[in-house]
């Protein structure tokens, strides 16, 4: 046997204190109850506040209420972020007055973290990365050279040497197709760099993001602190890459080139060159720097909204049919068009705000030109090259306005960046937040022992043990308090009660996927492979029909022969599915959701189920899509292949294939515990009714 738990410190459990109703309160966590005066309530009257101050077709989108996690089973929030206005139908609206993400140390903490994934153990990036070095390093000698040539030109005209000309013509073809060369291969390698940055952060993220568990809480709890982790993973990664591909190759050997034509610049034209030139770029990189900030901010809550748009679009494509039925296409299209409102204000915002840089980027380009041409007058007019003869003068002034104008052209290179790097700022607070949301809650769930197994607790019987169990819903009302049960091998358990009773929740705290506030489960030591979840809506894979039976276990499904297939689904009433396949091997394009009815879906499941016959079937409504002798099947299937059901669902016919009830009673998390007196299997399908017609012994739920 295994075990998990929550169990309270014994500091924490001296804290606690039972209240009449069953509640717990703790100074340091486990509050089953929000306490009067909490965050939830300043957030409520935030928003409130926000509303009212909003379009009013915005208006529409914010909740009047927020869920907001008071207890402490349910661990703390994952970052301290701010609490975004969202509304899946909608789109997504920054708070007002508030901004959050900006050039500061966090920026620059989260950035160097996306760094060092992508250089981890000299990653392929970094080879590329050095490659480009080099690259850009050969390609910048080629421009110096190139560069240099009119000064060449003029001499060789002003002297009228024809050969030399000729001679000078033919070199500068050469070093011209080898400047484009060159530059073909930085974008080439800039392009392999982008890509393999993509795909390093990516698989980075599936690690941390698709594991046990925290997938689970990061999508259904999780949602107000980083919104959208999908688009997170599957946009924002590229779009960091391609705006860091961009910055990369503009600015990769800048500092090289800063000091090589600060130094000719000095030669040619003394200090007042440099001086000129730095002076005026300290001065554009502040004010770049200053309007860099809210661009960052306006940046990461447009890909907010473009988050939201997409999923709608998303949700309106799984749900066709319901749409279609209910005739909602009028109302899918007006969330849809307020949503896409709602983005195009975001993006309107980051144009706003990307003008003032984009005004100043240009000015700084022209402004740089004229520059030179000062940095040019000042050695000529203070006669220091008086002593030169006029076809060496047009030689000096080319190559000091050359070297000039390429030292202004660095700095206003980086300062053109700016677009580019409040891109890079915008999504690395993105991805940064994502990240952390999902190391603090893999702490979190560390430090509440949510998972398992652990070694001491393993026993040696089979039973699932619930002992003095209370838990909450992550808004924090009490579900289910001191729940005592033993699940026994060969006796089905039903477990009842009304609509949001906690049914389904019980089964959620034996998956693990919620916490307890108090109390312990004790599992089968074998539980991965003794315990299986059947939901309502089974997830189907997209793969072939060998996969989709060994589900999740995809690496087995080759030692699956077809006469096992065939057999599994004859067990759960599919053969016909094998009819339709034919070839058990063959990946369908279709999903294999618009393949199968929902009762076949749910068979789909059951026949999993039969193929690895677990000791304990926890099925969730599993059967309620099947027409009623499928699931009197079902259910002799699993006494016959000696699967002990522990059900949830509302149809009373299926007591008779249950020994034992749980009933929830939806207050103060109170439950009771029977015995069903009545046929414990039914072995024809004859003497079962109806699953909606009670007979005389079996309990209405
Ligand atoms: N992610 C969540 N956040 C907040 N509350 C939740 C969440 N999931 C469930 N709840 C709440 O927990 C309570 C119990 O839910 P549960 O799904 O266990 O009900 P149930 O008895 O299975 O209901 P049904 O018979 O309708 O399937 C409900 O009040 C529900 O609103």
């Amino acid at each position: 046997m295994t075990m998990y738990r929550l169990v309270p410190t014994e500091d924490e459990a001296r804290d606690e204190d039972r209240t009449e109703t069953g509640s717990i309160h703790s100074q340091n966590g486990y509050h089953p109850h929000p306490q009067p005066s909490t965050p939830r309530t300043r957030i409520q009257s935030f928003m409130l506040s926000l509303k009212n101050r909003l379009p009013s077709f915005l208006r529409s989108s914010i909740p009047s209420s927020t869920s907001f996690n008071s207890s402490a089973s349910w661990g703390s929030r994952t970052t301290a972020v701010p609490r975004h206005v969202t509304n899946p139908g909608a789109g997504f609206v920054k708070p007002k007055d508030k901004r959050e993400y900006k050039l500061d140390s966090l920026f620059f903490k989260r950035f160097i973290r996306i760094l060092e994934v992508l250089f981890a153990n000299r990653s392929m990036v970094f080879w590329l990365y050095i490659s480009m070095i080099l690259f850009c390093c050969l390609n910048e000698g080629i421009v110096y050279y190139v560069g240099l040539i009119p000064s060449r030109y003029y001499k060789v005209l002003v002297d009228k040497e024809k050969s030399a000309f000729f001679q000078l013509l033919g070199t500068s073809l050469f070093t011209v197709f080898l400047a484009g060369f060159g530059k073909s291969g930085i974008f080439l390698l800039g392009s392999l760099l982008a890509m393999e940055g993509r795909k390093t952060l990516t698989l980075y993220f599936h690690r941390i993001y698709l594991r046990p568990k925290l997938f689970y809480r990061i999508t259904m709890m999780h949602e107000e602190d980083v919104d959208n982790p999908d688009q997170r993973i599957t946009q924002d990664i590229d779009k960091l890459m391609e705006s860091l591909k961009r910055m990369v190759e503009e600015l990769i050997i800048i500092p090289l080139l800063i000091i090589f034509y600060t130094y000719q610049c000095w030669l040619l034209a003394g200090y007042t060159g440099p001086l000129f030139i730095y002076g005026y770029f300290i001065i554009s990189a502040i004010t770049s720097r200053i309007l860099i900030n809210p661009i960052v901010d306006a940046i990461f809550y447009k890909e907010s909204a473009e988050g939201y748009f997409r999923f709608l679009h998303v949700r309106f494509r799984q749900c066709a049919e319901s749409i279609t039925f209910s005739r909602g296409e009028a109302e899918a299209k007006n969330s849809a068009d307020e949503s896409l409102e709602v983005l195009m204000v975001n993006q309107l915002n980051v144009i706003y705000k990307e003008l003032p840089l984009q005004f100043l980027q240009q000015s700084v380009s022209y402004f740089g030109s004229i520059l030179s041409y000062v940095i040019i007058a000042i050695p000529i007019f203070m006669g220091d090259y008086d002593h030169l003869p006029p076809s060496d003068i047009t030689v000096v002034i080319s190559k000091i306005s050359f070297v000039s104008m390429y030292l202004t052209y660095q700095f206003s290179k980086i300062i053109k960046c700016g677009t580019d790097f409040s891109d890079v700022a915008g999504y690395t607070s993105r991805l940064g937040q994502l990240m952390e949301a999902l190391d603090n809650l893999n702490t979190e769930m560390e430090n509440i022992a949510i998972d398992f197994p652990h070694e001491e607790s393993v026993s040696s019987d089979s039973t699932i043990r619930f002992e003095d169990v209370s838990f909450n819903t992550p808004s924090g009302e009490l579900i289910v308090s001191d729940f005592t049960y033993t699940f026994e091998v060969g006796t089905n358990t039903m477990i009842v009660g009304s609509n949001g009773t906690g049914k389904t929740s019980i089964l959620r705290v034996m998956g693990g996927l919620w916490p307890m506030s108090r109390g312990q489960v004790i599992l089968p030591q074998q539980y991965r492979k003794d315990l299986i979840f059947l939901p309502q809506t089974p997830y189907l894979t997209y793969g072939t029909l060998r996969e989709q039976l060994v589900y999740p276990h995809k690496d087995t499904a080759a030692t699956v022969s077809d006469a096992e297939i065939i057999r599994v689904l004859k067990l759960a009433r599919l053969e016909h599915i094998a009819e339709m396949v034919q070839d058990f091997d063959f990946t369908y394009t279709l999903d294999w959701t618009k393949m199968l009815s929902p009762g076949e879906q749910q068979k789909m499941a059951f026949a999993r189920l039969f193929y690895a016959r677990p000791v304990f079937a926890v099925l969730d409504e599993a059967t309620s899509s099947m027409d009623n002798d499928s699931e009197i099947e079902m259910f002799n299937q699993c006494r016959l292949l000696n699967i002990t059901c522990i059900t949830v669902c509302h149809n009373v016919g299926l007591a008779r294939f249950h020994q034992r009830q749980i009933r929830l009673n939806g207050t103060d998390g109170g439950w009771s515990t029977s015995e069903i007196s009545g046929p414990s299997n039914v072995e024809s399908h004859d003497d079962y009714d109806d699953g909606g017609q009670e007979e005389e012994d079996a309990p209405t739920f």
